[in-house]
C-alpha cells in the first residue's frame, strides 16, 4: 500500500446550502457536558458534507494528539451524513470502515473533515472521505460502508423527539 503523506489538497471555497439535523442523543452530534465530539454537517452545493471542527483537549490519546477512536468517530459522522442526504426516509448503520491514519491530528486546532458523494448500489451506501490539518495535509482518509434500515427500526420516539431540524449552519462557505 503506497502511503501518501504530506499531501496537500488543492483547495477551493464550496458554497453551504444546509445543515444535516442532528441528535441530543448521538455521541457523534453532542457536545455538551458529557463530552460527546458535538460536529455539526454542512451540506454543500456541490454535494459533499463537510464539517469545520475544533479538535478537544479531552480527546487525547497521545498528550497532545487527538486518540485514535474520536477521528473514526469524526468519519463514521460526517460520512454517515451522505446516508442522510441519499435516503431521508431510512437511517443507515455502518458496517465497515477503513482508516489510514496518515498524520497526527493535535487537540486545539481547527480541522475539516469531508465526505465526497457516495455511491449507491440498492441498500448499500459506500462513502470515502479526508481529513485536512489547518495548512491543507491530508492528515486521515477513510472509506465506509453503510446498509439502510428502516428509520423505525433504529430511533424511538424519545429520539425523535430529541433531534433538531431549524438551525441554521454556522458558515456559509467552507474551503477543502
Ligand atoms: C436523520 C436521522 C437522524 C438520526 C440521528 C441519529 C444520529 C446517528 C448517527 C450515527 C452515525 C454512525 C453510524 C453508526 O455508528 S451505526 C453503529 C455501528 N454499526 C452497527 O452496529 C451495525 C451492526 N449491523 C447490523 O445491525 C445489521 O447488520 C444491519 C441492521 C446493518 C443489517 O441487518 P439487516 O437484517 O437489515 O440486513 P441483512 O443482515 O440481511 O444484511 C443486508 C445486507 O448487508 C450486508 N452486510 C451486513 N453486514 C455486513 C458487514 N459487516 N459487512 C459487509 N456487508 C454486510 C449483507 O451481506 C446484506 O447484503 P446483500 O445480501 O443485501 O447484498
Amino acid at each position: 500500500m503506497s502511503a501518501e503523506r504530506n499531501v496537500k489538497a488543492e483547495t477551493k471555497e464550496h458554497t453551504v446550502t444546509g445543515q444535516i439535523p442532528w441528535s441530543e442523543t448521538c455521541f457523534g452530534c453532542n457536545g455538551g457536558p458529557n463530552e460527546g465530539v458535538g460536529l455539526r454537517l454542512a451540506v454543500t452545493d456541490d454535494g459533499y458534507v463537510a464539517c469545520r471542527y475544533f479538535t478537544k483537549e479531552c480527546h487525547q490519546g497521545f498528550p497532545g494528539f487527538v486518540h485514535g477512536g474520536i477521528i473514526a468517530s469524526y468519519f463514521d459522522e460526517v460520512l454517515w451524513g451522505q446516508t442522510v442526504i441519499l435516503a431521508p426516509e431510512a437511517s443507515a448503520m455502518t458496517v465497515e470502515m477503513n482508516i489510514r491514519y496518515l498524520s497526527a491530528v493535535k487537540t486545539g486546532q481547527e480541522i475539516r473533515v469531508i465526505a465526497k458523494p457516495a455511491k449507491v448500489e440498492g441498500r448499500h451506501i459506500y462513502v470515502e472521505g479526508f481529513l485536512l490539518l489547518p495548512d491543507d495535509t491530508v492528515a486521515v482518509t477513510a472509506k465506509a460502508h453503510y446498509i439502510t434500515v428502516k428509520k423505525s427500526n433504529t430511533l424511538t420516539e424519545h429520539e425523535n423527539e430529541r433531534m433538531k431540524h431549524g438551525e441554521e449552519p454556522a458558515y456559509r462557505t467552507i474551503r477543502f
